[in-house]
């Protein structure tokens, strides 16, 4: 379903992304996994049309995004769940949703299916998002990128400074949208994130996809996490 090919991207002289390639199917999780540095942000916001490629390809469902204007990317169906989770702190939560949908010119039903999935949103809809906690703004991020109907999510260490309730509720939203037939790309450092929700696993590394490997295979293979994260 999304296809990137041999993706370059600088950052002034310095290259950031080298030959970067993968591809996640409609109904997987692909986990990006990499050393601090090694480019897995750069490869999310370089797919968004955030930071311009100077070569390569980024195909969707065949349409190639690559060149596209940032804000021509979710119009398209690919929702970004960035890290820091970049909401509108001053706005309410419905607000911030209607934002989302506003993006693709999305229904209103969309916008029940996202809420669907975050009871707690919807108790605090009219909530200014700059007071939820660090979960609840989370929920929001996510909600707000399901907003626009997405068939590819995107997600930027979803999980980081969460407790694990949280956590365990991000996987859980995480494996019902993989089961509803999303693609999701899902960066995350946390190990034993990846090996729950994963179906697939890249390793990246200094701009570069050194592997690929189904996360039942880095099970059996500690070897390969110690290589490219260090852990064991
Ligand atoms: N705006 C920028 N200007 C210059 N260099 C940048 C910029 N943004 C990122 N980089 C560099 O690009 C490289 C890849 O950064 P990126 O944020 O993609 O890594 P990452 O794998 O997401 O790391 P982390 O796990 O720490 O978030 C790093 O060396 C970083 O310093």
């Amino acid at each position: 379903m999304l296809t990137v090919t041999g993706l370059n991207v600088y950052h002034g002289t310095s290259q950031t992304l080298k030959d970067f390639s993968l591809t996640v199917g409609a109904g997987e999780v692909l986990c990006l996994l990499g050393r601090n540095g090694a480019g897995k942000t750069t490869a999310l916001k370089a797919i968004m049309g955030l930071l311009p490629a100077r070569s390569g390809s980024i195909k969707l469902a065949g349409t190639e995004l690559n060149a596209l204007p940032a804000h021509e990317v979710p119009r398209h169906g690919i929702g970004y769940v960035p890290q820091g989770r970049r909401l509108f702190s001053e706005l309410t939560v419905r607000d911030n949703l209607e934002i989302g949908l506003m993006t693709r010119k999305t229904s209103r039903d969309i916008l029940e299916q996202a809420l669907t999935f975050f009871p707690r949103l919807r108790e605090r809809l009219n909530q200014v998002s700059g007071t939820l906690s660090g979960g609840e703004q989370q929920m929001l991020a996510t909600a707000r990128a399901l907003c626009i109907d997405p068939s590819v999510i995107m997600l930027d260490e979803p999980t980081e400074g969460l407790m694990p309730s949280m956590i365990a509720a991000i996987r859980d939203v995480v494996l019902r949208l993989r089961d509803q037939g999303k693609a999701i790309l899902l960066v995350e450092q946390r190990v034993d994130a990846v090996l729950s929700v994963a179906d697939r696993v890249s390793f990246v590394e200094n701009g570069r996809v050194q592997a690929t490997v189904p996360v039942d295979e880095l099970r059996g293979n500690p070897h390969l996490l110690d290589r490219y994260v260090g852990i064991a």
